[in-house]
């Protein structure tokens, strides 16, 4: 604990109790979702391998009536090519392929019977070679951490798992670049370029499942986004694998490169729609040497507007992360997961981090912010880390409300983009709205970039709650140009709302590239465009 002001508690006082949340199938429908399992030990959502009750999550064809598109059904010859193309890695197993058929957060759920795992590009180059030809339909897959339906398959398609492509191809510490396949987990990135004295420029509650393909594949925000930018800035080059098994290499580690159209940045962000991300290359900061993390509490949102203000010109540089969460957010991750909030009795909290390079320099900009801060009466109380258990500690409180909701009962996600003044009024707008047919309607997020996590929960799925929710929510995001998508993408569940945020020329055009690429439409079908009929 660096900065203490004698009238803040400790941050010693914060009380650690392992979550040790029990597994508690309850069944949500869509698109709710149903309590899940632990969380990864350090807030990111954990990848569970054998699920109990997996049978209890309806099919998603069922549930959404979705239409099965006319792809060729795998025969036995089509198996017998793939496990001599992928020995013991082409897999048929229901055991295997339970968890990799359903969303983390189970509410959609789909019917592969076959998960493949190839280890290089070649493989994958050759597995959709031979799906191009026969006509059969691939959903990629990463971690399986997503959380719009995107990342497991709607019918039969064939799992391709990058799972095996974990391997660091390079890195070189003058420029900071890291090279790496597809399936390296972002958590094992980051701490192999911690010993050499960088970090990745992302971070999200995932970490310790997600794949770095998948990121890239979603353009995932996370929580350094305000500090280090969007992936379409720090990744350099990508190398792609096209649906007919052509392989792109556009691998480039190269700041600066105007040659052409910037092709790689149609991949960020497709949804595994275009190619299959094969490795990455990225541009890693700097690991910083002094991180210190604050935890206030404001007592209205305008104040959290006015402290992010103040601390941004404060700060400046150091800034590295803005996150907020409202009472209700605080209310259920004390209550689901037992973690103690070492701030009181606040309607808002906010967590501020910076990350510099010089320990006092760092520490006496914070101090001049904080001080600022309580003498004018924009924070009311708070407490601050230095060390990095007690960082973790306060960082545990934002990334795990995810988690925290799921053991509130069903959950109806939004993810928007708001112009940041606006950002909170949709959820007092919304909770107004609901009134007593909502059990929780709470608003956190990333405030720096602008992106509210609205999050309502109601002991059981309603047609009627929804008809309420939606398409309120997107009618209210699109008054004011929003995105109704801010970080976490289209996948299955959003791409029927694409037109709030893309005008009707735009979402042609993305049709058009589509059926470029993926002529016959194998890869990832049913995600993100919306379908025609
Ligand atoms: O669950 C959510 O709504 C948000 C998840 C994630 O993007 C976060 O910022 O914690
Ligand atoms: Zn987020």
């Amino acid at each position: 604990m660096a900065w203490l002001r004698p009238c803040w508690p400790r941050c010693a006082a914060l009380r650690w109790r392992p979550g040790g949340a029990a597994w508690a199938p309850q069944l949500g429908k869509a698109p709710g979702v149903a309590p899940r399992g632990p969380w990864h030990p350090h807030g990111g959502r954990g990848l569970r391998t054998a699920s109990p009750g997996l049978g209890e999550v309806p099919l998603t064809s069922e549930r959404y009536r979705v239409r099965r598109l006319p792809f060729s059904r795998l025969s036995p010859q089509d198996v017998a090519f793939f496990q001599r193309l992928l020995p013991g890695r082409a897999l048929t197993e229901p055991a295997a392929l339970e968890p990799c058929n359903v969303d983390w957060l189970r509410s959609v759920r789909g019917s592969s019977t076959l998960l493949l795992k190839p280890q290089t590009t070649a493989e994958v180059s050759q597995v959709l070679r031979y799906c191009s030809e026969r006509n059969l339909a691939v959903n990629p897959q990463g971690g399986n951490t997503g959380l719009v339906g995107g990342s497991v398959p709607v019918f039969d398609e064939i799992i391709l798992s990058t799972v095996l492509m974990n391997r660091i191809i390079s890195f070189d510490t003058v420029s900071g670049i890291l090279v790496c396949q597809a399936g390296c987990i972002l958590e094992r990135l980051n701490e192999y370029l911690e010993q050499q004295g960088f970090i990745m420029p992302l971070d999200l509650g995932a970490k310790g499942s997600c794949h770095i393909g998948g990121n890239v594949a979603t353009n995932a925000g996370g929580l350094r986004l305000l500090r280090y930018g969007s992936l379409r800035g720090t990744v350099l080059g990508l190398e792609v694998v096209l649906a007919d098994g052509t392989v792109l290499d556009c691998l480039a580690s190269l700041r600066k490169d105007n040659t052409g159209y910037d092709l790689k940045q149609l991949f960020i962000g497709s949804e595994g729609t275009l190619g299959v991300i094969t490795a990455v290359s990225i541009l890693c900061p700097q690991k910083p040497k002094a991180v210190n993390l604050a935890f206030l509490g404001c007592q209205n949102f305008s104040q959290v507007l006015e402290t992010f203000t103040t601390c941004r010109a404060m700060l400046g540089e150091i800034l590295s992360a803005y996150e907020f969460m409202d009472e209700k957010c605080m209310e259920l991750v004390e209550k689901h997961l037992k973690l103690s909030c070492p701030v009181r009795d606040s309607h808002f909290y906010v967590l501020i981090e910076t990350s510099g390079s010089n320990s006092t320099h760092d520490e006496e900009k914070l101090n001049s912010f904080l001080e600022q801060a309580m003498t004018s009466g924009l924070v009311t109380d708070g407490t601050v880390a230095t060390d990095d258990k007690k960082i973790k500690m306060l960082w545990s409180l934002r990334e795990r409300i995810t988690e925290a909701l799921t053991h509130d009962g069903c959950v109806y996600k939004y993810d928007i983009s708001l112009p940041v003044g606006k950002l909170y009024d949709l959820v007092t707008d919304m909770r107004a709205r609901l009134g007593q047919s909502a059990k929780n309607v709470v608003g956190y997020g990333h405030l720096g970039d602008g992106n509210l996590h609205l999050n309502i929960t109601a002991e059981s799925y309603s047609h009627s709650l929804l008809d309420a929710i939606e398409p309120f929510v997107y009618e209210w995001t699109a008054r004011y140009n929003g995105s109704i998508s801010a970080e976490h993408g289209l996948g299955f569940k959003k791409k029927q709302f694409i037109q709030y945020s893309k005008p009707s020329e735009a979402i042609f055009l993305m049709q058009r590239f589509k059926a470029m690429l993926d002529p016959k439409g194998i890869l990832n079908p049913y995600k993100t465009l919306p379908s025609s009929s």
